[in-house]
């Protein structure tokens, strides 16, 4: 066997040497496309794709003759193990044209998705109708937006999405999967994935009733009880974003004690002149404080870390970008100047400190352990961020009063987001899931969507909804398929890196005011963490953080436990009925 095994390390170290190119000049063109979209960088990104699934192809195929099981080296193992996934490089040509074709066009239309009205200007989603969502507190304006986009997106979408799956299915069984959701979970390498989540949203429901059932009667209190059912489901587009997935601009209606302290962390940050640019070194400091990496010249030279003013169409989806040569990384985000984006920055810039730690690994390992792990990392720093203490410590929060009152204020501000969006994240997949292994069939696509919406985050469309509509297509990572569960798996287990960190860093006290700011112990657990890679499997690397191996929401429930003390009482005063068991519409009673 150990001539095999020389064998394979020559062929992974021809497959490196081709790679690093052919990748490199697919990202380069997919960049240029999502930074400008114009015909022209669309097809040359296409062809590119088309160039990298061919090499992807040769190198799979071959990798499959080895017969890896008596190979003694766990990482040639693993490497050629995870060459042998082709996804959808294993199609037929033609099929293949046909895949990215149907999967650029629904990301185009997207990115050029506009609402117009008589008066004033069309309106893209990002700034535009994503601020409405935010601000307005006028039903109708925000039922304007909310119905405009999925007007916009769902009709054009659903027909597009129907085909593609088609093929998504047909790559998954090419590669020996039953359907593209089997696929998706492999990546977890965990055979009880699916029981392991639905515990962990079990754990987390009675969180999320007791604050859906207070945030139910706040809005109740500002719209009405004529639009506000106290013992059903929440209208969709009242929650101040597009989507429900977050809650934090409507902190305004919700604020526990509106008298002491407020943080208007927006205000500080246009009052002192923040811009994006600031945003970015601010995390970037972050992470050097850890003693983790700075990003690098090429970062600052290649960035787009602002929509350009020039009107060009472009992608406004934050993202971070590995060029896999070792030193450009880049984010492209339309970054504004307020809280919510410079949360977002923390997001992209975790992504670009996972890409400078695991850059020197081997091209198939240069992933995160699983993708909630890439997705955790910048939210982790973005916890002491938030922290009561890092703001008065940065000039963004003056007078801090360490009381009760504003420590529940603080708590329903990090809960709006936080647990706001547990269920959406939790519900995403399971729909793409259940479309992919055939349990949700095209016709009935919008109705179980909406069962979903319904059965995890009790909202309810404004208006009715019909199978004209594909409202899943509002969503970016549907209409970019890109996977959702792991933002789910993120929320869990960055409460758990936050607290094993926090204690490396010799915090004492709760853990919701903790800050991990210049803890060197701290970052060598991230750090170290983030070198792995993909190279060993997940609970291995969970463990070296947390002393665990599986995912716990205990941390998360330790963090919010002051909070939900409080809307538990809140919600006995009030007499409130936890869940919508009046979830259905009025019914109109036939005379
Ligand atoms: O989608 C994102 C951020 C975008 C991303 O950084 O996750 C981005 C998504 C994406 C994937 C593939 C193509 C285009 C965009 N992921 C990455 O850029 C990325 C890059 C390399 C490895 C892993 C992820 N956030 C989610 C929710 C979310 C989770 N944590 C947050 C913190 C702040 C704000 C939003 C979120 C959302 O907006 O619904
Ligand atoms: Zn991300």
């Amino acid at each position: 066997t150990d001539l095999v095994a020389e064998e394979a390390n020559t062929f992974l170290k021809e497959y490196e040497k081709t790679a690093l190119i052919v990748w490199h000049d697919y990202v380069e063109a997919a960049w240029n496309y999502n930074t400008n979209i114009t015909l022209y960088n669309q097809n040359s990104k296409l062809e590119k794709n088309f160039l990298m699934a061919q090499h992807t192809l040769y190198y799979g195929t071959k990798a499959l003759q080895f017969n890896i099981t008596n190979f003694t080296d766990p990482l040639l193992k693993r490497i050629l193990w995870k060459l042998r996934e082709m996804e959808r490089a294993i199609l037929p040509q033609d099929d293949l044209m046909e895949y990215n074709q149907l999967l650029t066009n629904m990301e185009t239309i997207y990115n050029m998705g506009d609402v117009c009205s008589e008066e004033g200007p069309c309106m893209f989603l990002e700034p535009d109708l994503l601020k409405v969502m935010a601000f307005s507190r006028n039903y109708n304006e925000l039922l304007w937006a909310w119905q405009g986009w999925r007007d916009t997106m769902g009709q054009q979408l659903r027909p597009i999405y129907t085909r593609f799956v088609e093929l998504s299915n047909k790559a998954a069984r090419l590669n020996g999967h039953t359907d593209t959701g089997a696929s998706w979970r492999q990546i977890y390498e965990s055979p009880t994935l699916e029981q392991d989540l639905e515990q962990l949203y079990q754990q987390l429901e009675p969180l999320y009733l007791n604050l859906h059932a207070y945030v139910r009667r706040a809005l109740y209190n500002y719209y009405g009880s004529q639009y506000i059912n106290l013992k059903g489901s929440i209208p969709a587009h009242l929650l101040g974003n597009m989507w429900g997935q977050s809650w934090i601009n409507i902190i305004d209606l919700v604020i526990p004690f509106p008298l002491s302290t407020r943080i208007n962390v927006t205000m500080l940050m246009k009052s002192q002149h923040w811009t994006p640019y600031k945003m970015f070194e601010e995390a970037d400091k972050f992470f050097q404080s850890l003693g983790l990496f700075p990003v690098l010249p090429e970062f600052w030279a290649k960035s787009m870390l602002e929509k350009p003013g020039d009107g060009r169409a472009m992608s406004c989806q934050a993202s971070a970008w590995d060029f896999y040569d070792g030193k450009d990384f880049r984010i492209k985000q339309c970054t504004g100047v307020n809280m919510e984006d410079l949360i977002s920055v923390f997001h992209e810039m975790g992504h670009i400190q996972y890409f400078m730690q695991y850059k020197n690994l081997p091209l198939p390992l240069r992933d995160g352990a699983n993708p909630g792990f890439h997705e955790a990392i910048g939210d982790v720093a973005a916890l002491s961020v938030s922290s009561l203490k890092y703001l008065h410590n940065s000039d963004l929060l003056i007078n801090e009063i360490e009381d009760y009152e504003s420590e529940i204020n603080f708590l329903m501000s990090i809960a709006l987001k936080k647990i706001a969006f547990i269920p959406f994240s939790y519900l995403v997949d399971q729909f793409r899931w259940r479309v992919f292994d055939g349990r949700i069939t095209k016709q009935f696509y919008n109705k179980k969507w909406w069962d979903l919406r319904l059965k995890y985050q009790g909202l309810c469309p404004p208006v009715p909804r019909s199978e004209e509509d594909f409202d899943p297509g509002s969503k970016f990572h549907i209409a970019g398929n890109v996977p959702y569960i792991r933002y789910f798996i993120s929320f869990v287990i960055q409460f758990q890196f936050h607290e094993a960190l926090c204690q490396a860093a010799g915090h004492k006290g709760p853990l919701h005011t903790c800050n991990i700011y210049s803890s060197q112990e701290a970052g060598k657990l991230l750090g170290d963490v983030m070198k792995l890679g993909f190279s060993k499997p997940w609970p291995e690397a969970m463990k070296m953080i947390t002393g665990q191996y599986n995912m716990s929401a205990k941390p998360l429930m330790e963090y919010f436990k002051p909070l939900l003390d409080w809307l538990i009482a809140e919600n006995v005063r009030n007499e409130e009925v936890l869940g919508w068991p009046e979830f259905a519409e009025k019914k109109v009673r036939i005379l």
